[in-house]
């Protein structure tokens, strides 16, 4: 019988070239792993001080590349740079202008490549006119539903990009939202093909021996794990809250707290000053709080750990999901709002914290209450021959287009 790597999608050749931005980068990695696994050439473009960690989460699939692009030189933003994380808002602006400034290089890597389509992301909005000439499908913007539709709203970016799309590509199946799909395939006038929710396989390394050894003091199921993933930032009135909330259910808990990264100032030093009075002394035996990056998937895989509380980024609730962990949502920003809704409202999957509709603050009385209750009803996207299911169809999709 011929295997389904070998049948499903040996001739297609695929260039990523996500935003640079690991809450953007993750997803192409997921999707550029599952697409090699069934038979497609990937050419992953990032900036090379993205690719040691892109390359800890790409598979080790001989069809997969990763083609580093030089950053061009912008006035004001220093050399070296290439990832959101590094960067205030103000200098990421900065790096989008050099994006904007990549369009000969990307030119020819295309005609080197000769690959049958590129994805591309929301900022790329020059990419179709460079990209005609030269491939016959030029782009499909990888986003999440939520994220595409909130670009149609609000940016003028996406706008200008979305009347040279020859399809969009979403980060969905119908399962999850099948009637929002139809509306927005409705109001772009463009057809639209799912990837499905890319459920990561569970990460080859492991966790670090000061995690490990925290968590396994607990029972099963018993700790929260907080975190509000790569870009999302609370105020120091909502990191005062949350640490009460999560105090007062009496829980043990790992809370990871960042700030803007702006280059200035000590992260632990802005923990301290958020901070409640006492706080760090009366929850020292149950309670640990970081800043940085963590293992994120290692940690919510923890048998000790059972609530995940967090921004509701797409990724984070999938990876939630996989690990059967409790989910209490606390969207801060743009897409996360529609996902909260989402997985709380039409999943039954998770608890939104309740918030006062005036100015969307919460309290520590609304996270306690919220990290009390139990959601479910997500099992479906996690079986295997589902998820496989979603990739077979989207490659044979992918190759009836360009054939
Ligand atoms: C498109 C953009 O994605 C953003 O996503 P963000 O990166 O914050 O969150 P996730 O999608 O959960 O992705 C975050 C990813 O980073 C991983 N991670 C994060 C922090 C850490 O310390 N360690 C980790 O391993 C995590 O495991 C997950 O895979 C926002 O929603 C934004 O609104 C949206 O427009």
């Amino acid at each position: 019988m011929e295997s389904q790597e070998g049948s499903s999608g040996s001739q297609l050749h695929v260039v990523m070239f996500p935003w640079l931005a690991f809450g953007h980068i993750t997803p192409f990695v997921q999707l550029s792993n599952k697409l090699a696994s069934h038979g497609v050439q990937i050419s992953f473009l990032s900036a090379p001080v993205n690719i040691q960690r892109i390359s800890s989460s790409l598979s080790s699939s001989p069809l997969i590349k990763i083609i580093p692009v030089h950053i061009p030189a912008v006035d004001g933003l220093p050399p070296g740079l290439g990832c959101t994380a590094d960067m205030s808002p103000a200098l990421a602006d900065l790096l989008k202008v050099a994006l904007d400034k990549m369009q000969p290089q990307i030119e020819s890597l295309l005609i080197d490549l000769e690959p049958h389509i590129v994805f591309i992301d929301f900022v790329q909005h020059w990419f179709p006119s460079i990209a005609s000439p030269l491939i016959r499908y030029q782009n499909f913007p990888f986003r999440s539903l939520r994220s595409c539709l909130r670009s149609l709203l609000l940016t003028n970016v996406s706008k200008q990009c979305e009347n040279c799309l020859t399809l969009l590509l979403l980060k969905s199946c119908d399962e999850m939202e099948g009637p929002y799909l139809d509306y927005i395939s409705k109001i772009y006038g463009k057809p639209v093909l799912l990837t499905g929710p890319l459920v990561p396989e569970p990460p080859i390394d492991k966790l670090e021996e000061k995690w490990e050894k925290w968590l396994q003091k607990f029972p099963a199921k018993s700790v929260v794990f907080c975190s509000f993933g790569s870009e999302t930032f609370l105020q120091d009135e909502q990191i005062k809250e949350l640490v009460l909330g999560l105090e007062q259910t009496g829980l043990p808990f790992i809370a990871v707290l960042n700030f803007v990264p702006d280059g200035g100032g000590d992260s632990n030093v802005k923990l301290k000053i958020a901070f409640p009075i006492g706080f760090a002394e009366r929850v020292q035996d149950r309670g640990m709080v970081h800043t940085g990056w963590v293992q994120q998937q290692l940690i919510l895989a923890h048998d000790s750990v059972g609530c995940y509380v967090c921004h509701a980024g797409l990724s984070s609730v999938i990876e939630a999901f996989m690990n059967d962990c409790q989910l209490v949502l606390l969207p801060q920003r743009g897409d996360q709002f529609l996902n909260s809704k989402l997985v709380s409202g039409d999943l039954e999957a998770g608890v939104q914290v309740t918030r006062d509709d005036e100015h969307g603050h919460f309290n520590e009385e609304d996270l306690c209450t919220s990290l009390l209750i139990m959601g479910n009803g997500k099992d479906f996207l996690l079986k295997k021959y589902i998820q496989d299911s979603f990739i077979t169809n989207f490659v044979a999709e992918m190759k009836r287009i360009v054939n």
